[in-house]
């Protein structure tokens, strides 16, 4: 049974086709990534999948149901709530448990307090939410999505305005979860972050998953090769490179200089060690040379 079945889905907010056919599948354990612009469709593809809102056509299941009878599924569903829709005159504490009795969460008073600490607002629960800080919000939200024990847990921008040890609290969360056999499901516009939690991405773009794979995968895709720094005396210059490239035949470019680095790139690093002899053969001392790896935003960017 796979956690997420979505086939040719489409939602339509007037004329405009915010998901235009979307065809995904997660695997149950699986920490999916979900990364598009503003804009792109990634609130509305969640809201459609957990009942929030309708969809226009296409299906989808969720743990092995089908989504016209999602009310069967619901509880083994975890869903961070938007922090508007808090309860802001309850105290967390008590906010997490009314909660909780709703999911059906047999979790003690002692064992809520643990939850929050878990989520980074230890000392926080005797507080109103209306008095915490947005992040602390945040934080209250991710523990609302945790409540019930659930199979699946849906997670929207969980570290978007939180501070970088509370961002790494939340990753290190994921990660337990992930060990304690959930499936987790996650937004974010942090694309580092997005690649060390994530065992593979999709990238939402003009309402249908341009990109899907691994974060490895997805790297090995990107265009223009390698791009190598090489640190040499003297510094290449852009004449100087495509001497160099004449007289190897290495399909070589000159990128930019960067103080004493020279940016070039190759097809791949295959041809690393031939570049090495031309420039030594060349006359050029060689320093350093670094292979800059490509990043999820190259191709985010390309997407
Ligand atoms: N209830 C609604 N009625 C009409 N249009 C809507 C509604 N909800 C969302 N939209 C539109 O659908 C598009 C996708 O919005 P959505 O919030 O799903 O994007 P997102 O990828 O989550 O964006 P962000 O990264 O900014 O959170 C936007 O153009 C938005 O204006």
């Amino acid at each position: 049974m796979k956690a997420i079945e979505v086939e040719n889905l489409i939602k339509r907010y007037g004329s405009a086709n915010v998901l235009n056919g979307i065809n995904l599948t997660v695997e149950k354990g699986e920490v999916f990534g979900f990364v598009g612009h503003n804009g792109a469709g990634k609130s509305t593809f969640i809201h459609t999948l957990t009942g929030i809102t309708r969809k226009s056509s296409g299906s989808f299941s969720i743990l092995g149901t089908p989504g016209g009878e999602l009310d069967r599924v619901k509880k083994k569903i975890g869903v961070m709530p938007d922090i508007a829709n808090l309860y802001q005159h309850m105290r967390g504490i008590d906010f997490l448990r009314y909660m909780g009795n709703l999911a059906g969460d047999m979790r003690t008073k002692r064992s809520y307090e643990e939850l929050l600490e878990e989520v980074g607002l230890k000392g926080a629960g005797g507080k109103k939410i209306k008095s915490y800080s947005f992040g602390m919000k945040k934080k209250i939200s991710i523990a609302q999505a945790l409540l019930g024990d659930p199979e699946l847990i849906i997670l929207d921008e969980p570290t978007s305005g939180l501070d970088p040890e509370s961002a790494i609290v939340v990753r290190k969360m994921v990660t337990r979860l992930q060990e304690e056999g959930k499936t987790i499901f996650l937004t974010s516009h942090n694309l580092d972050e997005i690649e060390k939690v994530s065992d593979r991405v999709g990238i939402l773009t003009d309402g249908v998953i341009k990109k899907l794979g691994t974060p490895r995968e997805l790297k090995a895709q990107a265009e223009g090769g390698v791009q190598l720094a090489v640190r040499t005396k003297p510094v290449l210059t852009a004449e100087v490179v495509n001497e160099l490239k004449e007289k190897s035949g290495l399909n070589l470019a000159f990128v930019e200089t960067k103080r004493e680095f020279t940016l070039l790139q190759l097809p791949s690093d295959d041809e690393l060690p031939r570049l090495t002899r031309a420039l030594l053969d060349g006359g050029v001392d060689l320093y350093e040379v670094k292979v800059e790896e490509r990043s999820l935003e190259d191709v985010f960017m390309n997407a």
